[in-house]
């Protein structure tokens, strides 16, 4: 690669400008300012037809958007006609500002302000390229001309404002910021301060957008703070950050600018923008819960936001956006599934007010995800940890741990040998199929109990097609019958444990019984039995476990019984 092509393009501030260093956290939100229908707008294969743009419009109010740039009203009819509807049929909430944005020609400018007739309130927003390389090679000017560009279009926005009905604030961009020295972006944003004078009452925006990303966020951040200390004007400014994300780095970018001082953030919904994007104000507004910061934008329902975002943008939502993307909540890998059910289970016990759990920075039920199908998911990579908690969550079953684990590698092997992702339900049928009520080649018909100083019990079973009853006792019914297939029919096992619990997920309320025995070589055996009636659900498990070890060990059933060679 000719890496000789390239250096350094940006510009740091005269003088060291590291206060924002020592700053640890955002402390509160900053004013967000919606560019999704002009930047982004004007990024799209097929800008978005008026009516497109109006449920945007819509759609950034429910979000909470107080102010939004609507459009650059000169630049075609469709977007002229789109502010005049939002006037006309007085669709702006009192609460909202709308933005416009102009170049410094005067034509332009002069059809901005037609399409503002009859606004209650509006930011007109005047830019022009101030880098070193747009001076030399788009405008071809010297400095001094750059300025007169800028001078005379503020000049022209005051003069328009004043002959225009309606309360008008400035902003002004140094277009291209981040190319140029810092210095010069200071001296034309002071020049453009003096036309507008600001005041308490009218600030003006200056906004110092990272048109193209060109450094890492450190540079960007010094280059706000230096621009934020010596600004004119400082009470009477309000300093905004319109950062792209040429480096991957808008977000940083913007949150270390309002670090250094910046009270303001343009970004549009996902990072739609030019090229790589604007900053993305959902990743942005979402982190500040990080801070313990309340973004003051609404995205309880992230779900509905995207379907939006998508079908009026035709752009999507990558997989691992963040916050957004369908897979961001969802650990397909064992430990991760293991520590997040974990960490759920814990939240639930101990009643946490702060929300902790491994792997998932904020609860995706904040912004309407579910946690069902959302966070775990299964997978090769999946241990017992994720399995165990998809049976517990779907269907209620809440396998002992050593269980769990001989499950998990049955799930991961099938699988592994489809090569692909299993659905809770596919998960639930391996399940009942290995485990569940498992009658052959030793099928348990019934029982009756009696119960003296111990108990016996009559069991019938099925071998072959013949039904046979035996006789048992033992300490308790479970022991009678475990009894009779060890001493009866010759069936020997050790080590054997129990659970069971109420099934409390799905129709009825089933008991659940879990039985693991070990055989002569020390191998365990699981079986599951599921129940109207708890006892017939943990014999109906032992059965499914001996069952399991008999085929595993291919013991001989007929009329003879079962012989084991041990
Ligand atoms: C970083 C940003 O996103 S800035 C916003 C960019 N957005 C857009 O451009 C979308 C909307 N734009 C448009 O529809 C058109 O570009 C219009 C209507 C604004 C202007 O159209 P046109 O005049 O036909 O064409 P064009 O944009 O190519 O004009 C370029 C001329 O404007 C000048 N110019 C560009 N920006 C500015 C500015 N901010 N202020 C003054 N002049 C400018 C250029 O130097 C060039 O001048 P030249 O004709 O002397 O060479
Ligand atoms: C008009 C300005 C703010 C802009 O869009 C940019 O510099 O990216």
């Amino acid at each position: 690669m000719n890496i000789e092509k390239y250096s350094r393009g940006y510009f740091m501030p005269p003088v060291k400008s590291l206060k924002w260093t020592e700053r640890e956290y955002i402390t509160e939100s900053p004013t967000w300012c919606s560019v999704d229908l002009r930047d982004g707008n004007q990024a799209l294969v097929v800008p978005m037809s008026l009516e497109e743009k109006l449920e945007y419009f819509q759609l950034l109010l429910q979000v909470g958007f107080k102010e939004i740039e609507v459009g650059f009203p000169a630049a075609s009819e469709t977007e002229f006609a789109f502010l005049r509807r939002l006037i006309e049929q007085d669709l702006i909430p009192d609460d909202v500002t709308i933005q416009v944005l102009t170049q410094s020609r005067e034509h332009i400018i002069r059809k901005t302000f037609e399409a503002l007739k009859g606004v209650n309130k509006a930011v007109v927003h005047l830019y022009n390229s101030t880098s070193v390389a747009q001076r030399e090679q788009v405008f071809k000017k010297s400095e001094e001309e750059i300025i007169d560009i800028a001078v005379t279009g503020a000049k022209m926005l005051k003069k328009y404002a004043d002959e225009t009905e309606g309360d008008f604030q400035f902003q002004y961009s140094p277009e291209s910021f981040t190319g140029t020295e810092v210095e010069f972006a200071l001296d034309i944003c002071n020049r453009v301060l003096d036309i507008w004078k600001p005041t308490v009452k009218n600030k003006v925006i200056i906004n110092l957008p990272a048109t193209v990303s060109i450094s890492m966020p450190h540079v960007y951040a010094s280059q706000i703070e230096y621009m934020s200390d010596h600004l004119n004007y400082r009470d009477n400014v309000i300093l905004s950050l319109h950062p792209h994300n040429d480096r991957g780095t808008g977000v940083a970018d913007a949150e270390l600018g309002m670090l250094a001082g910046a009270e303001r953030v343009e970004g549009t919904l996902f990072g739609n923008g030019e090229r790589t994007g604007n900053v993305d104000i959902v990743t942005l507004a979402l982190n500040m819960f990080s801070h313990g910061v309340d973004p003051k934008l609404n995205f309880e329902n992230i779900p509905k936001i995207i379907s939006m975002y998508e079908e009026l943008t035709k752009m999507k939502v990558h997989e691992r956006h963040p916050y957004g993307g369908e897979l961001v909540f969802t650990a397909f890998s064992g430990s991760h599934q293991d520590a997040i059910a974990k960490g759920m289970k814990w939240r639930e016990e101990k009643e946490c007010q702060y929300w902790t759990v491994p792997y998932l920075l904020i609860d995706p039920m904040d912004i309407g995800r579910k946690y069902e199908g959302d966070i775990i998911r299964i997978n090769s990579q999946s241990g017992k940890g994720g399995i165990g908690y998809v049976l517990q969550q779907k269907y209620g079953l809440d396998l002992p741990a050593e269980m769990r684990e001989s499950f998990g590698y049955s799930v991961k092997n099938v699988s592994d040998r489809k090569h692909k992702e299993l659905m809770p339900n596919e998960i639930y049928d391996i399940f009942i199929n290995e485990y569940v009520n498992i009658n052959t080649p030793v099928e348990f018909i019934n029982y009756k109990f009696t119960q003296n100083d111990h108990y016996e019990t009559i069991v019938s079973i099925r071998m072959k097609n013949e039904v046979h009853e035996f006789n048992g006792v033992g300490n308790g019914r479970l022991d009678a019958i475990s009894n009779v297939l060890q001493t009866q029919l010759g069936i020997y096992y050790k080590d054997l444990v129990y659970k069971e619990h109420a099934q409390e997920i799905g129709s009825g309320s089933n008991a659940v019984s879990y039985v693991g025995i070990t055989d002569m070589d020390g191998v365990v055996y699981w079986g599951c039995g599921i129940d109207a009636d708890i006892m017939t659900s943990s014999v109906k498990a032992l059965f499914s476990a001996v069952n399991k070890m008999v085929s595993s060990l291919q013991l001989p059933v007929d009329k003879e019984f079962i012989l084991l060679k041990k």
